[in-house]
């Protein structure tokens, strides 16, 4: 599904990605893991089109993916969550949630303007998609409730939500967990469980929570200073020395 080869970013100084490669196949959950300023939210910058690569070729489902606008990457079926959140905080949890699926529409500004009735059956079928992802991710009782207010480990899953309205084939997650109590990554682990299973969905998580990783995840990659310094089942990215210094050092 997704092949990146020789990927290298850099911003002045600094090289970001340095000559990374990789694939995913399809229905895969890979997690990216690597200390701070690794490259890992870089290499999620780069797949949506919102960083420009200086080097290296992404192939996607057979497309050049470097070659596609930003803007047509929702509709290639990639979506993504943010480390920060990107909801509207004014926005009811279903309207949020209701924006990710907005590539799906058809209206134009003037058409959705003058409420013409294709456009209020086309806003009834997407909000009726929408209630389907809250009920899947146990949201149903707040689809009223403005964002703003809401538990921060709420907002992760309404988060994922918005989402996966998008019916992504690849989901990039910017660590979906951090922040989240131990209660709450289990519950979130389930949902993603359930979510790969069900919908086909392939999943690349970026997260620097080791249990989250390990216990989800079919492959592991390590990023360290913009090079890939480790790949391979959980077990065996684990007790890999280089990651382990990686990581270390950065404690030191
Ligand atoms: N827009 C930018 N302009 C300049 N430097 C940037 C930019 N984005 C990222 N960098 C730099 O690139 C390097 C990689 O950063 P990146 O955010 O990809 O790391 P990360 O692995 O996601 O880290 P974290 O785990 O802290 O989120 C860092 O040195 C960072 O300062």
């Amino acid at each position: 599904m997704l092949e990146v080869h020789d990927l290298t970013v850099r911003f002045g100084g600094i090289t970001a990605l340095d000559g990374v490669g990789f694939t995913v196949e399809r229905g895969e959950m890979v997690g990216l893991i690597g200390p701070n300023g690794a490259g890992k939210t870089t290499l999620f910058n780069c797949l949506t089109r919102r960083y420009q690569a200086n080097a290296g070729r992404v192939g996607y489902e057979g497309r050049d993916l470097l070659a596609e606008p930003p803007h047509a990457i929702a509709a290639l079926g990639i979506a993504r969550t943010f480390q920060n959140l990107g909801l509207f905080p004014r926005m009811s949890v279903r309207e949020n949630t209701m924006v990710g699926a907005h590539h799906h529409g058809r209206a134009g500004f003037l058409t959705a303007s003058l409420r013409l009735p294709g456009v209020r059956r086309e806003e009834a079928r997407l909000r009726a998609e929408a209630d389907e992802v809250l009920e899947r991710l146990n949201l149903t009782a707040l689809a009223d409730h403005p964002a703003a207010g809401l538990p921060f480990g709420t907002l992760k899953r309404v988060e994922l939500a918005r989402a996966l309205a998008a019916r992504p084939k690849l989901l990039l997650l910017d660590e979906p967990v951090n922040g989240l109590s131990h209660a709450e990554v289990d519950e979130f682990s389930g949902a993603l469980r359930a979510i790969r299973d069900d919908l086909d969905v392939t999943v690349i998580v970026v997260e620097h929570h080791m249990g989250f990783v390990m216990g989800i995840c079919d492959r592991v990659i390590c990023l360290d200073f913009g090079r890939k310094i480790a790949e391979g089942p959980p077990e065996q990215v684990q007790r890999d020395p280089a990651v382990i210094e990686a990581y270390l050092g950065t404690a030191a």
